[in-house]
C-alpha cells in the first residue's frame, strides 16, 4: 500500500523510531488505545481506529518535522526541543510547543571532563575542544561562559559528533564533551565527571505552535490519562469522623478526597489519589492519626482536571 497517499486528513504524529524513549512511547500509545501495525522498515503507520498516521522518526528530528509544521504532534525528549529552539535566529519564536512533560526518559546534559584532569569549572574549557551532539546547546552555554552574544564567533571550538560522544576525550579530539547521563555508568567507564549541567531533561509530548483540533486534543487527554495513572494510586482507608481533618490534610486528593459515610456513624471511609511516590509516607502518617483498612489499588486510566 502506499501510505504516503493515505495521509490526506490524517492527524500526523511523530514517534522515536528508536533509542531510549521508544518502548515507553509505544506504551503510552497502547494505553491510549491508538491501534496500529507497522509494516517491517516502514517508517509511516495508519492508525485503524483514529484518523491518524504514526510517523517514526530519530527523536533528534521531531522537534524540526514538529517545528515547521509538517508533523502535528510527537514525543520527544525536552533537550532535543531545547536544542532545535537554540538553532533558531535570535527573536524568532519556536513553532514547537510542548503541551505535556510525560515524566520518563529522565537525563542531564552536562559537561563532561577527564576525572583524572586539571579541569573543575565549565570557564576551563573556554578556548578549548568540546566534542557534542547538542551543538547549539553547547554553543549557546559557552557563549554565556565567554561574555559574548550566541552565534558569535567562539573562542571554545564545538564539534558535533552524533554518538558515542564519551569516547571523544579518551580518543584525545576532546578537552571535555556535553553528553547526556542518567545513571552516570557511561561517564564513569568512559573516566569522565560532570562538572555543569546544561539542561535537564523528560520526555515531552509537542505540538506544532499552528495545529489544532479536536482530535489533538482527544489524543492529547489520552495520554495525559495514561500518565496521571501511572503517576498515582488511589488510596482507601477508614477513619474516625473526629480525626477526618487531619486524614484529609495528609490525603488531600487532586482536587478533594472522596468522603463516604459508614454504618458506623463515629467513622467514614476516605478514598483519594496520592502520588505513587509519596504512598509509603502517606500510609505511615495515616496509621499515625487512626486510620485503619488502609487500602492502595493501581489505577488502570484516568480522565482528570
Ligand atoms: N541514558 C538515558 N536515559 C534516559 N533518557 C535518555 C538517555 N539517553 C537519552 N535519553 C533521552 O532519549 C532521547 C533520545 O536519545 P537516544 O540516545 O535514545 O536517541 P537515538 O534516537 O537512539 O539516537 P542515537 O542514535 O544518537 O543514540 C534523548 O534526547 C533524551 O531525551
Ligand atoms: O548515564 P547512563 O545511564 O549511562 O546513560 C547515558 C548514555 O545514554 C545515552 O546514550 P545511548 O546509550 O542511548 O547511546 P548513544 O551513545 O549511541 O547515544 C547518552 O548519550 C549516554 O551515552
Amino acid at each position: 500500500m502506499d501510505l504516503v497517499n493515505h495521509l490526506e486528513g490524517r492527524l500526523l504524529f511523530a514517534v522515536p523510531k528508536k533509542g531510549r524513549l521508544q518502548q515507553a512511547t509505544l506504551d503510552l500509545l497502547a494505553g491510549s488505545d491508538v491501534q496500529f501495525r507497522r509494516e517491517t522498515r516502514l517508517d509511516i503507520a495508519l492508525v485503524k481506529n483514529l484518523p491518524i498516521a504514526l510517523i517514526f522518526l530519530p527523536a533528534a528530528d521531531i522537534p524540526t518535522f514538529v517545528g515547521e509544521g509538517r508533523v502535528d504532534i510527537g514525543i520527544t525528549g525536552r533537550d532535543q526541543v531545547a536544542e532545535h529552539d537554540a538553532t533558531l535566529p535570535a527573536g524568532e519564536i519556536s513553532g514547537v510547543e510542548e503541551i505535556l512533560d510525560l515524566g520518563f526518559g529522565g537525563c542531564k546534559l552536562q559537561v563532561q571532563v577527564p576525572e583524572k584532569g586539571d579541569i573543575t569549572d565549565a570557564s576551563q574549557l573556554v578556548g578549548r575542544n568540546v566534542v557534542t551532539s547538542f551543538t547549539a546547546l553547547s554553543d549557546a552555554f559557552f557563549s554565556k561562559l565567554e561574555g559574548v552574544a550566541p552565534g558569535s564567533k567562539l573562542q571554545t571550538k564545538i564539534k558535533y559528533v552524533g554518538g558515542s560522544v564519551e569516547a571523544a576525550c579518551a580518543l584525545g579530539v576532546a578537552d571535555g564533551i556535553v553528553d547526556l547521563v542518567e545513571s552516570g555508568e557511561t561517564m564513569k567507564a568512559a573516566g569522565l565527571k560532570a562538572i555543569d549541567t546544561v539542561v535537564e531533561s523528560t520526555a515531552v509530548l509537542v505540538k506544532s505552535r499552528n495545529s489544532k483540533s479536536d482530535l489533538l486534543n482527544l489524543i492529547a487527554a489520552r495520554i495525559r490519562g495514561v500518565i496521571t495513572a501511572q503517576r498515582f494510586v488511589l488510596c482507601q482507608y477508614n477513619i474516625p469522623r473526629t480525626e477526618l481533618p487531619v486524614a484529609a490534610k495528609i490525603t488531600p486528593g487532586k482536587r478533594a478526597p472522596t468522603i463516604t459515610a459508614l454504618e458506623e456513624p463515629e467513622w467514614v471511609a476516605v478514598s483519594s489519589m496520592v502520588e505513587k511516590k509519596r504512598i509509603a509516607t502517606v500510609m505511615d502518617d495515616l496509621i499515625k492519626v487512626g486510620a485503619t483498612d488502609i487500602l492502595v489499588l493501581n489505577i488502570a486510566n484516568s480522565r482528570t482536571d
